[in-house]
């Protein structure tokens, strides 16, 4: 076993005994949910917990508590998000997963009443600062939302309205925005020879992809996305969780998903929360297959939530 200079990736619980430990250092214990190792079927791009240990942290929280008035929906959360990796929030109804993708872009400002203590850093830079532009860190910071909002708008309008809010007038370069951006969430082939139709006429599966390519049009470094797939049918869930494993090599995603088996497709690190708490983080297979908390076993083997 070998153990990383750099401070482990997966800080668990602070209740959690073994809490720094890094993810080489875990034992190679028997599987004790029973679960399949679940990233069998992406083996091929998944990584490796080498390559997670080794992976600088994008964002970095720590001693975090959130406030909506006076009721705390977040307890002293810890987690550090590596750079190109899949970041999946699982956890019951209520437990916070939202809230907590909402702080890494400062959403949660736009709720009156509401207040946040600890730090939230970005590439080492304090998101919460007083001098930070919030309309650049949301550049920086993405979303997609669970349902799928495209503007009343053309899909090519929809896709270039970022860069044309942020002044680009260049008709050729936003051309050129559109087709990369497109052809990133994978609809570029669908929808090439329609570009000045409605996105209102899309399918709901082409207009979730066609807000990923409105969020990657402004060039962000991270894409938070709750609930991507929730209401569109397995193909078009399909399709979703295949673009998201392509997008990592580019973007560091972080996704919020009530599916369990989504959780274990898609991500390379999950963190379970229960009760605005984050009970355990660590690598997806680890997590999964050997959790360290009687909690997350009792969750993802299906005894509550
Ligand atoms: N705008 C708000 N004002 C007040 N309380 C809120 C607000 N949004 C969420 N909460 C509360 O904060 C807690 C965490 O909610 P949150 O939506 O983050 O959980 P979640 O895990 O994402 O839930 P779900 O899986 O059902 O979407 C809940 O108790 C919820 O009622």
């Amino acid at each position: 076993m070998v153990t990383p200079a750099t401070p482990p990736l997966y800080p668990r619980a602070t209740s959690t005994p073994n809490r720094n430990m890094s993810v080489n250092a875990l034992p190679a214990e028997p599987n004790r949910t029973g679960l399949k190792p679940p990233r069998m079927a992406h083996a091929r791009t998944s990584r490796s917990a080498d390559e997670l240990a080794a992976s600088a942290p994008k964002i970095s929280v720590s001693s975090l508590n959130f406030f909506y008035g006076a009721s705390q929906a977040l307890f002293d959360i810890n987690l550090k998000i590596p750079e190109h990796c899949v970041t999946a929030f699982i956890g019951p109804s209520g437990c916070g997963k939202s809230t907590f993708l909402r702080c890494m872009n400062r959403m949660n400002d736009m709720i009156e009443g509401t207040r946040l203590e600890g730090d939230i850093l970005l590439d080492d830079h304090d998101i919460n600062a007083p001098r930070v532009d919030v309309v650049s860190l949301r550049k920086r910071v993405g979303m997609v939302f669970q349902k799928s909002n495209p503007f009343p708008k053309s899909i090519l309008e929809n896709v270039i309205y970022g860069p044309k809010v942020a002044g680009l007038r260049n008709k050729g370069r936003l051309m050129e925005i559109a087709e990369q951006c497109l052809e990133r969430a994978a609809l570029w082939n669908e929808v090439k020879d329609r570009l000045n139709d409605s996105a209102l006429a899309l399918s709901g599966g082409q207009q979730q992809r066609l807000c990923i390519a409105r969020a990657l049009a402004t060039n962000p470094e991270v894409l938070l996305m709750d609930e991507p797939a929730s209401a569109l049918d397995p193909a078009s869930t399909a399709r979703i969780e295949d673009l998201i494993f392509e997008l990592k090599d580019r973007y560091t995603i972080v996704i919020v998903t009530h599916n369990m088996q989504q959780a274990a497709r898609v991500s390379d690190q999950t963190a379970f929360f229960f009760q605005g708490e984050l009970v355990e983080a660590g690598r997806t297979n680890e997590l999964f297959t050997n959790p360290t908390r009687k909690q997350t076993e009792d969750y993802i083997t299906g005894r509550f939530g």
